[in-house]
Formats: C-alpha cells, sequence, structure tokens
C-alpha cells in the first residue's frame, strides 16, 4: 500500500484526516475565507470536512471515497495554505 501523504504546513493529521484550526478577525473574515475555499473546493470536485464558529473555522480534509487521506487532500491543504497567505 502507499505511504500516507506528509501534511503540508501548518496542517497535522489527527484520526486520519488533514487537521488545521484557523482564527481570524471576526465572522466576517471568517466566512469570506470559507466562501473562497467552497469555490476552490467546488471547482475541484473535493471539499471539506468543516465549521465555523464566529471567528474560527475548523478544517479536516479527508477522500471520503477512498475511506483515507490521498493527493486530493494535501493539494486542498495547499489551496487552503495559499488562499491564508
Ligand atoms: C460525486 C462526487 O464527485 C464525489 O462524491 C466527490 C465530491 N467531493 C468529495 N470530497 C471529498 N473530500 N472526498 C470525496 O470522496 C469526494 N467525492
Amino acid at each position: 500500500m502507499a505511504d500516507a501523504p506528509t501534511a503540508p504546513a501548518g496542517w497535522e493529521v489527527v484520526d486520519g484526516k488533514l487537521h488545521r484550526e484557523l482564527t481570524f478577525a471576526d465572522f466576517t473574515e471568517a466566512f469570506a475565507f470559507m466562501t473562497r475555499v467552497a469555490l476552490k473546493a467546488e471547482k475541484a470536485d473535493h471539499h471539506p470536512d468543516w465549521s465555523n464558529s464566529w471567528n474560527t473555522v475548523t478544517i479536516d480534509l479527508v477522500t471520503h471515497d477512498a475511506d483515507g487521506l490521498t493527493d486530493n487532500d494535501v493539494a486542498l491543504a495547499e489551496e487552503i495554505n495559499q488562499i491564508v497567505g
């Protein structure tokens, strides 16, 4: 079996998923970030499992179809890192 992909900077593997928690200035900033990620995710047909609480966004990336991590999760994590800046 292939090795599990390595977590990109800022991410850690938790329960077999790429995990990251981000904090923004306020809800507007957090939701603006989510909107940008959502557009990328839809384009790639690869979507985050995530939640938002006011200024915090908690993200888990996993490939449901594979029931585990794939390069698609790493690619989305890297796109998210670019959006975060
Ligand atoms: C039908 C559709 O292409 C699939 O269900 C896609 C949609 N987005 C997805 N997102 C994630 N994270 N994992 C998937 O397996 C997945 N599958």
